[in-house]
């Protein structure tokens, strides 16, 4: 079982300049093993705090031509749209950094403009397997589901973590890699996300929540007095909660180091 660790801090500055030198950190060690470094990405806030990887040192040394990201889960709706959360990491990160074009694997504009669910997550999976078969995705030891070597995750005030809420059937799915919703309790409703077997099958995973609101979910989930989607998350390697000291308040005594 990856160890589930948490690491507190006590502004959102500080935090992304630990994310920022955890996420370099890892790129450094998986583009020196195997030339690649497979990121996964989401939406909300965490893009926000992933500024402090758009300034030195880590814009000069990270090997941004290695990188290759991918989306635990998407809106259902064309690249150019206000929710698009390729649109949110295009416009705040990837058009920032001079990671190739073709190392970014987006949901499909066309399928996500017609709103077509189902059809554009099954996509999303045929890409995933596209990329397992040209050696850029690894496969988790027998199980044959992708392995991602970092995934940097958010968390909503419910507990939702990618697009699995809770209450709804999709954090059952065990065989598909990729499904989808259509009526998701935060709009948009038409969503496409990584399943929780994949989820879980990554090296490592990174969990980044700040604020106040979301408290209640990070004490259910961390110290599983709730069982919310977030209070599942594990990981091939190791899972690490970043929070800061708003996020961290209601985590029972003595289990958190403020850093
Ligand atoms: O809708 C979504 O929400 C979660 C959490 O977002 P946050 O703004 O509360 O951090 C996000 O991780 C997910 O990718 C997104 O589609």
């Amino acid at each position: 079982m990856a160890p589930v660790k948490r690491r507190v801090f006590k502004t959102k500055k500080e935090m992304s300049g630990e994310l920022a030198k955890y996420t370099a950190d890892l790129s450094s060690k998986f583009c020196k093993e195997r030339g690649i470094f497979t990121v996964v990405l989401s939406g909300g806030d965490l893009i926000s705090w992933l500024w402090k990887l758009l300034e030195p040192p880590y814009i000069d040394s990270i090997e941004w031509s290695k990188w290759h990201i991918f989306w635990v889960d998407e809106r259902v709706c064309g690249w150019d749209d206000a929710d698009s959360n390729y649109k949110l990491a295009y416009d705040g990160f990837l058009s920032k950094v001079p990671i190739p074009e073709k190392h970014i694997y987006a949901i499909d504009n066309g399928l996500g403009a017609e709103g077509n669910a189902e059809l554009a997550a099954e996509r999303y999976e045929e890409c995933l397997k596209q990329k397992v078969n040209q050696n850029i995705i690894r496969t988790y030891k027998s199980s044959g589901f992708p392995q991602f070597d970092l995934q940097l995750l958010g968390m909503g005030p419910d507990g939702h973590m990618a697009s699995l809420f809770p209450g709804h059937d999709q954090i059952n799915e065990k065989v598909k890699w990729v499904t989808f919703i259509t009526d998701s309790p935060k709009p948009p409703p038409k969503r496409i996300t990584f399943t929780l077997p994949v989820i879980n099958c990554a090296s490592y995973n990174v969990m980044a929540v700040c604020d106040k609101e979301q408290s209640d979910s990070v004490a259910a989930a961390l110290d599983h007095t709730k069982d919310v989607p977030a209070s599942r998350l594990t990981a091939d390697v190791e899972v690490v909660w970043f929070l800061d000291q708003a996020a961290a308040s209601k985590l029972s005594h003595g289990c958190c180091s403020i850093l």
